[in-house]
C-alpha cells in the first residue's frame, strides 16, 4: 500500500513518513515546502488547494494521510478556510478521481472544545457551536467534509490527537521557551490542578497508521472520528514545568486567577482585532491559549482501543525525556 502524506514536511507529518518507511511502506510526500531529503521518498512540492499540483502526487497511491494545516497559532481566517476547508474538499475530489481508496484526516480533539472543562471527553460530544478561534472553526468544517465523504469505494476516518509534543515540535516547546525567555512564565494561570492530555508524537503516528490499516469494506472505523492520546492526563502546569526545568528554566511558582487572565486576554484580543488593518499582532496569550492553560481538557481513547486495538507505545515520562533531549539547543544558557 503506497501512502501519500499531505503535510509530510511538518512536525507530525515527518514522523508519520519516518514510521511508514520503517514499516516498509512506499511513501510519497506532498507539501508546500520541503524540510528534508530522503532518497526513499518522492517529495511533491505544491499547494493542496490546487488540483494540478496534487494529482501527480496521487499516482499509484492507495492511502492518503492528510495532516497539513496553516500554523495552528496563526490567526489568518481566510488562509485557514482556504486550506483546511476548501483545500480538503480539493483533496477529496482528487483522491476520488485518482482512485485512492483510503483517507486518514488528522483532525483535533479541540473540535468539541469551547473553553470549558472537558473531562474524559468522548467522540460523540457535539462539535463546538462557538469555536474559540479560526483554526478550530475550520478543523470542524474539515472533519465534517471528510467523514461525510465516506462511501463504499472511498473510506475515510478522522484521528483526533490532543497537545502533540515531541522532537521537532514547532509549536508547544518553542512557544513555551520563548514565553519563558520573555519573562512571561513566572505565573501559572489558575490553581494548577487542571488535567490535560499531552500526546507524544509517536503515539499519534501509531494511531494514524492503525486507522489507515483498519479502513476497508464494512470496517467499523469507516466514517468515524477517534481520539488518540497518551491515556495519561497530567496537570497542565506540571507538564510545562517538566519541560521548562528540563531545559534549565525556572518553573512558574505563583498563581494568577484564571478569570482575571481570561478577561485580560479578551481585551487584548479586541485590540489585536482593531489594530489588524495597521499591524498583525500574534499574542501568545489568547482567549484560547488561556483556556487551554486553565481548564480541564482530556479525552477518552477507549473507542480507538476497542475498534482498532490502539495502545500508546511511548509513556508520557519517556516522551518528555526524549523531547527535552531533542530540544537541548533551546536550553537556558
Ligand atoms: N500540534 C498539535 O498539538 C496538534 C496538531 N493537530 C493537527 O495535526 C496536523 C499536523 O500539525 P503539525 O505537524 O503540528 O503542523 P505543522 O505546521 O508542523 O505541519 C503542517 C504542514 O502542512 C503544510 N501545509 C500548510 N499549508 C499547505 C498547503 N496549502 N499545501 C500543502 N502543504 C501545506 C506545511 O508546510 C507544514 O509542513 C494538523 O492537521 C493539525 O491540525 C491536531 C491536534 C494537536
Ligand atoms: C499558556 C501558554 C502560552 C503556554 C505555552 C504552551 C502553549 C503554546 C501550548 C500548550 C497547549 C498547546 C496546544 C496547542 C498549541 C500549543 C499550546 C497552546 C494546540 C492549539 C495545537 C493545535 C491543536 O489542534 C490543539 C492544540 C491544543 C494544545
Amino acid at each position: 500500500m503506497r501512502f501519500l502524506v499531505i503535510g509530510g514536511c511538518g512536525f507530525l507529518g515527518r514522523h508519520i513518513v519516518d514510521e511508514l518507511l520503517s514499516r516498509g511502506f512506499p511513501v510519497n510526500v506532498f507539501d508546500i515546502r520541503s524540510t528534508f531529503d530522503d532518497g526513499r521518498v518522492k517529495i511533491f512540492l505544491g499547494d493542496l488547494c490546487k488540483k494540478e499540483d496534487l494529482m501527480p502526487a496521487l499516482e499509484g497511491v492507495s492511502a492518503v494521510i492528510h495532516c497539513a494545516t496553516p500554523p495552528p497559532l496563526s490567526n489568518n481566517r481566510a488562509l485557514f478556510h482556504k486550506v483546511n476547508h476548501d483545500g480538503t474538499l480539493n483533496i477529496i475530489a482528487c483522491c476520488k478521481e485518482a482512485g485512492v481508496k483510503r483517507m486518514v484526516l488528522t483532525s483535533s480533539a479541540s473540535v468539541v472544545y469551547e473553553g470549558s472543562d472537558i473531562k474524559n471527553g468522548v467522540e460523540t460530544m457535539p462539535y463546538a457551536s462557538k469555536p474559540m478561534d479560526y483554526y478550530t472553526e475550520t478543523k470542524i468544517l474539515q472533519e465534517k467534509v471528510v467523514l461525510q465523504a465516506n462511501s463504499d469505494d472511498f473510506y475515510t476516518v478522522a484521528v483526533r490527537p490532543h497537545g502533540i509534543f515531541g522532537p521537532r515540535d514547532p509549536h508547544l516547546v518553542p512557544t513555551t521557551v520563548r514565553t519563558a525567555q520573555a519573562g512571561k512564565m513566572k505565573f501559572m494561570i489558575g490553581n494548577g490542578e487542571n488535567l490535560v492530555d499531552f500526546t507524544f508524537v509517536r503515539n499519534v503516528v501509531h494511531g494514524h497508521i492503525l486507522a489507515a490499516e483498519s479502513l476497508g469494506p464494512g470496517s467499523k472505523v469507516n466514517g468515524k472520528a477517534y481520539h488518540i492520546t497518551n491515556d495519561e492526563p497530567i496537570y497542565f502546569w506540571t507538564f510545562l514545568s517538566k519541560i521548562l526545568v528540563g531545559l534549565k528554566y525556572d518553573a512558574p511558582k505563583r498563581h494568577l486567577p484564571f478569570t482575571f487572565i481570561y478577561f485580560l486576554a479578551l481585551i487584548l484580543n479586541l485590540f489585536v482585532f482593531l489594530l489588524k488593518p495597521i499591524k498583525d499582532i500574534k499574542p501568545t496569550f489568547t482567549p484560547m491559549t488561556v483556556c487551554l492553560a486553565g481548564t480541564h481538557h482530556y479525552y477518552s481513547s477507549e473507542a480507538a482501543k476497542k475498534d482498532m486495538g490502539y495502545r500508546p507505545i511511548v509513556s508520557l515520562d519517556d516522551g518528555i525525556e526524549e523531547t527535552i533531549r531533542s530540544f537541548s539547543h533551546l536550553s537556558k544558557k
